[in-house]
């Protein structure tokens, strides 16, 4: 059994929330004083993992990374079963993130793990490990996002009524696609392809008609479509996020507690909001639009899946924690992959818990309130709003708290 705190290591993503206003900066200062928040300064991610691009190291020891603790036991600190699973006697299966978002992420998808394998093998600057990151986002806010393409039949009344983006389309492809629902799946990826083939400067003027016409004939969009259209493009002006993104990908909006599920080779790009978000253990990122950083279109337009499920498929519904006791609130977020599920810890008052031992490696972090965590009759360590705190396998946990306390623990059994 063990349970230590550590600390997480912070990504300065130019899309995330400035200064205190993020809850990045907020959790990384509480969790470590000696952080200083620059208020000129995006935070926009919180790693909380073994990932070598940004490890997470002991509150105790900073010049220990959490990877060599669970090296030097592996099967005491990741469970016999996940070593033998997942083949490593260092990393976490998982990586266990805050993110705080001011401006729209790039429009991406992660690759498989063939994919995986393939990208960083050709392009390791870009593709830092071989793995697949399916994820998964937890709103801890009010959260907007897209997420998969729309159904068929709204891209095909958005073709035909928003002349600028039939243009970019050509008008036999837009016809073909209207005319046979049954050809529509397949030729999907002919759209996505010639809106993301077509040469920027020409999709820059396309944009400014779009937005003008957003302005001129809200009815053709919609009032939430032609605001976010008008509000993405304060932030990406001429962006081709603005067709590829706003008129062909879901627009989803998450409640605190909701979650979303993304597998690999799904489009995907957050718009705003705090969440916490689990992933297999990479970095993997295939871009497209909405950023600056480097983009790889041909990847992106070959690999997606084209699958055109509704919001509501792609949601991930909170289940019961039988292994959970006491006075809080258990909810799991338990998507079909094998790296990792996330349990949601909620006190809305006085109290105390306890979590009968887990079959892997945990991260757990205090997101709201304070209280404390231990190993089931040992002493306990104060747990407050940032604290992160690693548990190994087969640890009973015990909670108590003298009002409200929120955590989230990510982890991964086999
Ligand atoms: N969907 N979310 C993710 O995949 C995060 O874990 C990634 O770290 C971010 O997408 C990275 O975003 P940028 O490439 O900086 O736009
Ligand atoms: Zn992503």
């Amino acid at each position: 059994m063990s349970l230590f705190p550590i600390i997480g290591a912070v990504q300065n993503y130019a899309w995330g929330k400035f200064g205190s206003s993020s809850a990045v900066a907020q959790f990384a200062h509480d969790n470590d004083p000696s952080v200083v928040i620059d208020e000129s300064q995006p935070y926009a991610e919180l790693w909380m993992g073994t990932h070598p691009k940004a490890p997470a190291v002991l509150s105790q020891d900073k010049a220990k990374k959490l990877s060599d603790v669970i090296s030097s036991d592996p099967v005491k600190y990741l469970g016999k079963s996940v070593v033998e699973k997942f083949h490593s006697k260092t990393e976490l299966p998982f990586l266990f993130k805050v993110l705080s978002i001011n401006k729209v992420l790039s429009i991406q998808a992660h690759p498989d793990k063939s994919l995986g394998a393939q990208l960083h093998a050709d392009d390791p600057q870009h593709y830092p490990d071989s793995n697949h990151k399916p994820e998964m986002a937890v709103a801890l806010t009010d959260f907007e996002a897209f997420c998969g393409f729309k159904p068929l039949d709204e891209i095909d009344q958005l073709l035909q009524k928003i002349p600028e983006f039939k243009e970019i389309v050509g008008s036999d492809l837009a016809a073909k696609f209207h005319e046979s629902a049954a050809e529509r799946k397949s030729l999907l990826r002919s759209v996505f392809a010639a809106v993301m083939t077509t040469p920027e400067e020409s999709i820059s003027n396309y944009a400014a008609k779009l937005v003008e016409r957003t302005h001129k004939q809200p009815e053709l969009f919609g009032p939430v479509l032609a605001d976010l259209i008008q509000r993405l493009n304060v932030q990406f002006p001429g962006d081709v996020g603005l067709f590829c993104g706003c008129l062909m990908l879901n627009h989803c909006n998450l409640k605190s507690g909701e979650a979303m599920f993304l597998q690999a080779k799904e489009p995907h790009a957050y718009i705003s909001g705090d969440i916490m978000e689990c992933m297999a253990a990479s970095d993997n990122v295939i871009r497209a639009g909405f950023t600056p950083k480097f983009k790889d279109v041909k990847i992106l337009v070959s690999s997606l899946t084209y699958s055109t499920d509704p919001v509501e498929d792609q949601k991930q519904k909170p289940a019961a924690f039988p292994r959970g006791s006491g006075d809080a609130e258990f909810a799991l977020y338990d998507p079909p992959i094998d790296e990792f599920s996330v349990l949601q810890i909620k006190f809305k008052k006085a109290g105390s818990a306890s979590i009968k031992g887990i079959h892997g490696p945990s991260i757990v972090i205090v997101t709201g309130g304070s209280g404390e965590i231990s190993i089931q009759g040992q002493k306990g360590l104060k747990a407050s709003t940032g604290g992160i705190f690693f548990v190994g396998a087969e640890t009973e946990v015990a909670l108590k708290t003298e009002g409200e306390f929120t955590l989230y623990r990510a982890f991964c059994e086999a």
